[in-house]
């Protein structure tokens, strides 16, 4: 295939003229919503952003991942799953009355920069070309951790012909999470415990035995998990145990190229929802190499096999080593 190469404005180079405004946008977006390019609070919050918009179409109506979550607000951020999502769209709001972006383009955009920021992750790909949003998307087209494995997968089939393999892929972005709603009385709870590493460790702690809750119980959607400051999502919890899902979900337990490949994969399905790709143009070349990871997947100190809850009926789970010393907790991101 031969390569363009374009010259850009700004001296930039770029393979489509189109994708040369995106320079100055990454720049900006690192620098001064990143936070100097870290894996942090902002970039945890702009990915969750990609779901929320990307997923509301499907037969109940709603343009996918159009912006409408931003140009709608109004409307879409009454939805209860759409609860916290207004701190990052106010700080996402003036990149894109700034920069000439449309808010569909700008939330895939910063969410794939974003991502890079964090050591382990896939180099995602972006598409630009979104056109405005014609409405809001309807309410209840995204999933509640406090839904039936049944109802999840059918609403990701539905918005987009989500298999249930690609379902578990998509949900390696709870690797890098740090909650502030499903526990009123906590901020930043991780779903592992490593909410700054794009790594495996989600789908290992995921599988093992809930002892405890990181702050009060009998929060809609959460379930106890195994690690002091550490939260488990009641939907994370049934699809590691789900017979349709278990043997997916463990499959990426230490392997760091599969999470990698799958994700972004699955990903790049996701962030074109309501597009055809024929009509966006390809920058990916924009989005940033992120660093790679060499840590092994371990079980948390004082933790083994033995608490794992076996869900795979066909492969066993992986042996992994014990991190050495006394039982810690995980801190707040
Ligand atoms: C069954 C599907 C899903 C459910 C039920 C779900 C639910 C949730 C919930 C309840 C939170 C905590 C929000 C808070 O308390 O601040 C959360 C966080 C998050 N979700 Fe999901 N999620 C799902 C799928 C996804 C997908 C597909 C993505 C992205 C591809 C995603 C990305 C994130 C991220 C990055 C966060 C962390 C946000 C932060 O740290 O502020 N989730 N999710
Ligand atoms: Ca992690
Ligand atoms: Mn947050």
């Amino acid at each position: 295939a031969i390569t363009r190469r374009i010259a850009c404005p700004d001296g930039n180079i770029a393979s489509n003229a189109a994708c040369c405004p995106l320079f100055a946008i990454r720049d900006d977006i690192q620098e001064n919503l990143f936070d100097g390019g870290e894996c942090g609070e902002e970039v945890h919050e702009s990915l969750r952003l990609t779901f929320h918009d990307a997923i509301g179409i499907g037969s109940r109506g709603g343009g996918g991942a159009d912006g409408s979550i931003i140009t709608f607000e109004t409307q879409e951020l009454t939805y209860h799953a759409n609860n916290g999502l207004d701190e990052i769209i106010d700080r996402q709001k003036p990149f894109i009355a700034k920069h000439n972006i449309t808010a569909g383009d700008f939330i895939q955009f910063a969410g794939a920069v974003g991502v890079s920021n964090c050591p382990g992750a896939p180099r995602l790909d972006f598409f630009l070309g979104r056109p405005t949003a014609a409405a809001a998307a309807p309410d209840l087209t995204v999933p509640e951790p406090f839904d039936t494995v049944d109802n999840i997968l059918a609403r990701f089939a539905d918005a987009g012909g989500f298999s249930p393999e690609e379902v578990v892929a998509l949900l390696a972005s709870h690797t890098i999470v740090a909650s502030d709603h499903v526990d009123p009385t906590l901020e930043g709870v991780p779903f592992d415990s490593t909410p700054s590493t794009f790594d495996t460790q989600f789908f290992v702690e995921t599988q093992l035995r809930g002892t405890l809750f990181p702050g009060t119980g009998g929060n809609q959607g959460e379930v106890e998990s195994p690690l002091a400051g550490e939260m488990r999502l009641q939907s994370d919890s049934e699809l590691a145990r789900d017979s349709r899902t278990a043997c997916e979900w463990q499959s990426f337990v230490n392997n760091q190229a599969k999470l990698q490949s799958a994700f972004k994969a699955a990903m790049r399905k996701m962030t074109i929802l309501g597009h055809n790709i024929s009509q966006l143009t390809d920058c990916s070349e924009l989005i940033p190499t992120p660093k790679a990871l060499t840590k092994i997947a371990t079980f948390p100190a004082g933790l083994t096999n033995a608490d794992v809850e076996q869900a795979c009926a066909s492969t066993p789970f992986p042996s992994l080593s014990t991190d050495p010393g006394p039982v810690t907790s995980v801190a707040p991101v």
